[in-house]
This record gives C-alpha cells, structure tokens and sequence, in this order.
C-alpha cells in the first residue's frame, strides 16, 4: 500500500535523551531550531505523536508563525496541518490542547481493543482510524493517511513511537537537532526506545548534511534500511 514520505524531527541531548527521567519536557532547542521546526510543520500535511508525547508534553503541534499560517490560508490548506495521534487505547483526554488549539483537522489513530465508549468519545472531536488488535497497525495506518490525501507526514516523536516507526521501515528521513546539554538518567527516554535491535538487524542511514546552529548541531539522515 502507498505511504505517505515520513520524515522524524527531535531534538536530543548530546547523551542522546530527549526528556528528563521523570518524562519532564526540557528545551533543548533554541529559538533558530524552533523556527526550523515551524517551518518543517507548515510544509507538512500531517503531524503525529504518539500517546505518551501527548500525556507528557500536552503539545499543540500547531504552526506558531503568523506569516507561515498565512502562506497556508493563501496556498487553499487548513492553517495547521493535521495533527495525528498514535494511541492505542483511545487515552487521548478530550481537553488536550490538540483540540483546543488552532484550526485544522484531528486525527486519531487507534487498535481495536481501545474502549467503545472512549472510541465515541474521541469521535466528537477527531477523525478516528482503526488499526491493529492490541496496538496501532502502523503500516496500515499509514497507507490510510495516504490514502486521506497525506503526502508528507512529520513525526515528533516520542521515544516509543519513533522505534515503532523505524523498526517498520516507515522513515524516509531523520533529522536530529542535538543540543548543547547534558540530561542522563538511565530511564530517561532517548531518541529511539522501544524494543531495539539486534546485532543482525541495525537500522542503517546514510548522512545527508551537519549544520552548527547556535550551541547545538543538526544532523540530517537518509534512513537506508537494515
Ligand atoms: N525532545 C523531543 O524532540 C521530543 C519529542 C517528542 C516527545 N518527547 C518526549 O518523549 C516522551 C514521550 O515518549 P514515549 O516513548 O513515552 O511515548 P510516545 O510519544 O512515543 O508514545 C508511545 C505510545 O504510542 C502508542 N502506540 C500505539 N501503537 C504504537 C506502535 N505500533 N508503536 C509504538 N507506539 C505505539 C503506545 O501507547 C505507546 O506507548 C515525553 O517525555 C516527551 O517529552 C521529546
Ligand atoms: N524540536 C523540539 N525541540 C525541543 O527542545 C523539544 N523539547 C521538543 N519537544 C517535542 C514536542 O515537539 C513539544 O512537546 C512541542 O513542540 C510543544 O510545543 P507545541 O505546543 O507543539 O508547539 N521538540
């Protein structure tokens, strides 16, 4: 089945975490790299993160810039692009700020063993699509975005997700703002959680570009395979 083009874009810790043991969100960014961001998710037709991004971070995944929001509006597109959840068991609270906040279409990506009720719930308020017995089949899922007119879906993570993600050979790209901090913690969430590899099927990318910007660094990776 088609998919989308699927690009990742974090920011991580120069020990490669990308939130504190306590799942505490932290800047990693600085002000040039959010504009990046900005720019990423304007020319996105979807944005998607997984439950516990949302349950953390209670994101907006809105495209802040005033100008950017307008190009969208003149270009005949919603001003924010669709913002997706990955969430199995339909957690996603109905005051989130992804309903509050911004114009544009929702949409939640859930299994089959998510609660009806829950499921009608979130119906109210978002496009529902069911994939998967216990989690979200994201092969499938992302040939039903395809299919709902996505072309180029950016993913913000978060740990899980991103390995759900990779290990499925859905990630065309990976770009990867490392910043000049140091958060440690053995359980801390890295870039890339999850199950992991084994020695016989690491995930192999090719380097496309490294770019300083301000105290951190931007790598950007063409995810080749195993
Ligand atoms: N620094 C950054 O760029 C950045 C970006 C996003 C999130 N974060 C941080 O990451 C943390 C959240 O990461 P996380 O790993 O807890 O949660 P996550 O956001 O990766 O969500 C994972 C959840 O998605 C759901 N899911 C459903 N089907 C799935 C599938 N097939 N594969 C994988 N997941 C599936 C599951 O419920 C799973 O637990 C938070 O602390 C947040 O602050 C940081
Ligand atoms: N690129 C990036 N740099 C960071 O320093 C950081 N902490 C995140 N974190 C991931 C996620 O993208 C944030 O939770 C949302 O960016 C919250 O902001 P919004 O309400 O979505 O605008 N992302």
């Amino acid at each position: 089945m088609e998919r989308p083009f699927i690009f990742i874009n974090s920011a991580m810790s120069a020990d490669g975490k990308i939130s504190t043991k306590e799942r505490k969100q932290v800047r990693i960014s600085g002000n040039i790299d959010f504009k990046r961001m900005d720019q990423l998710r304007a020319g996105a037709d979807a944005i998607m993160v997984g439950i516990g991004t949302v349950m953390a971070d209670d994101p907006s995944l809105t495209v802040k810039s005033p100008e950017l929001k307008k190009q969208r509006l003149e270009a005949g597109l919603d001003e924010n692009p669709a913002r997706v959840i990955v969430d199995s068991k339909a957690r996603t609270p109905v005051d989130a700020d992804i309903f509050k906040k911004g114009e544009g279409k929702r949409i939640i990506l859930v299994s089959e063993s998510a609660p009806h009720d829950k499921v009608a719930e979130l119906k109210k308020k978002a496009d529902v699509i069911i994939t998967g017995k216990e989690s979200v089949d994201l092969p499938a899922a992302m040939g039903q975005l395809r299919e709902n007119g996505i072309k180029r879906l950016m993913v913000e993570g978060g740990a899980t997700l991103n390995w759900g993600m990779i290990s499925n050979g859905l990630v065309d790209e990976i770009y990867t703002f490392v910043g000049n901090l140091i958060i440690g913690g053995k359980t801390a969430p890295t870039f890339v959680d999850g199950e992991g590899s084994t020695e016989d099927n690491i995930i192999k990318m090719e380097l496309l570009d490294a770019e300083k910007i301000e105290e951190g660094i931007l790598l950007k990776w063409k995810v080749t395979g195993k």
